[in-house]
């Protein structure tokens, strides 16, 4: 049987703070409603939604900081103290993925109020969490609702926005992947899933001049374009459709860099060497992420040469039941090398 959990509602406006009661007794998610927010969503607009919820709900506030399974223990312990029947998750990816694994672990749903455009997790079903060190990919819920506020979201630097891009446009290469293993390996393969990936990357490449403006249509823009694939993932019952090698080297990166860049500006790199590997038209994707003013090379992203070379020989290794075009084996220094030269990464 193949099981697919998808959000309830969606809603995509301004000023919706106050909207979370309305949603909140519309699907009837109970009178306890533990709050998270991150050091600085919690100004943002965390406060708002706490002060909005508590004139008709018992609401508490916690503070998260980062993707750990440290913090998504300490937040199942405050969901069991405070016994509350339900979450709500305001701030970028880190404070949403705590929020779903949480909730999943203690069988409460969980509402995502995104404060920022730069990730896809913001409606998929898998949480992406720091355990002993590296990333992993675990299993849990998506969210019953998504309230996305583009007045908040357009609060944050343009830089979130460019990175939300770097994310989607990943899915031209995760899907060459998820192909590739299928073909390879038999792995279960969706085509729905994956049309519906590669429409979302089409989506930005096609949209890129709106985007850049950074105005509220852009905010929609790429909004809907970070849910799709959320709700591609849930279709598929795992990252798979927006999570292929261009991923694994931005979770390389993560381990190895001194200060990595943002996750979805990472991928976006990522996804002009990968193209490059797959033999498909990485200019063209290049082109988009320069448009859309996202980094394109190490310079850009912060990261040192050396380390770019080093995560790309070692993205095989990082979750080896995902396979990609980098094999089991993996690149050599030389071939990792070369591709981020000729792509002018390096
Ligand atoms: N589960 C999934 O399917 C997916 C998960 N991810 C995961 O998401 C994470 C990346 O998310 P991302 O959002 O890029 O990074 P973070 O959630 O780590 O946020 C980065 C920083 O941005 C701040 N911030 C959030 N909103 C605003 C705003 N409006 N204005 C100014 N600053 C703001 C955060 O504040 P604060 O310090 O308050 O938190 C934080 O300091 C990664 O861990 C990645 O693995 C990515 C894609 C898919
Ligand atoms: O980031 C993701 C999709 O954009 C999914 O994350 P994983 O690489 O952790 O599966
Ligand atoms: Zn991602």
């Amino acid at each position: 049987m193949h099981l697919m959990e998808l959000p309830r509602e969606v809603l995509l406006g301004e000023n919706l703070a106050g909207e979370t009661v309305n949603v909140a007794k519309r699907l009837k998610l109970g009178r306890r409603v533990l709050v998270l927010y991150g050091p600085k969503t919690k100004k943002i607009a965390g406060e708002e939604v706490e002060e909005s919820l508590s004139r008709e709900f018992e609401a508490s506030g916690v503070v998260v900081r980062g993707a750990t399974m440290e913090e998504v223990e300490r937040v199942i312990s405050v969901i069991r103290e405070t016994s509350a029947d339900w979450v709500i998750a305001v701030g970028g990816g880190s404070i949403i993925d705590v929020a779903k694994l949480a909730s999943y672990r203690t069988e409460i749903p969980f509402v995502s109020f995104p404060t920022t455009a730069s990730h896809d997790g913001i409606a998929s079903a898998n949480a992406s969490i720091k355990d002993l060190g590296s990333k992993t990919s675990v299993k849990a819920r998506p969210p019953v609702a998504v309230i996305a506020d583009v007045k908040v979201i357009k609060t944050a630097p343009y830089r979130y926005l460019a990175a939300g891009v770097g994310d989607i446009i990943s899915n031209l290469t995760a899907v060459r992947d998820w192909q590739l293993a299928h073909r390879i390996r038999g792995e279960y393969y969706s085509e729905y899933a994956a049309s519906l990936s590669l429409m979302s990357a089409k989506m930005v490449m096609k949209n890129a001049d709106i985007i850049r403006l950074g105005s509220e249509e852009s905010v929609r823009k790429v909004i809907k374009g970070l849910i799709s694939s959320g709700v591609a993932m849930s279709i598929a019952g795992s990252s798979r459709p927006a999570s292929g090698a261009e991923h694994l080297f931005s979770h390389a990166l993560d381990m190895l860099a001194p200060k990595p860049a943002l996750h979805g500006e990472q991928c976006g790199v990522g996804t002009i060497i990968i193209a490059y590997l797959h033999g498909l038209k990485w200019e063209r994707v290049r082109e988009t992420l320069k448009r859309v003013g996202a980094p394109t090379n190490a310079y850009e992203l912060g990261i040192d040469p050396e380390i770019i070379i080093k995560a790309l020989t070692i993205a095989h290794t990082i979750r080896p039941e995902r396979y990609t075009i980098l094999g089991k084996e993996g690149l050599t220094w030389e071939a990792a090398e070369k591709a981020a030269k000729i792509t002018g990464v390096i």
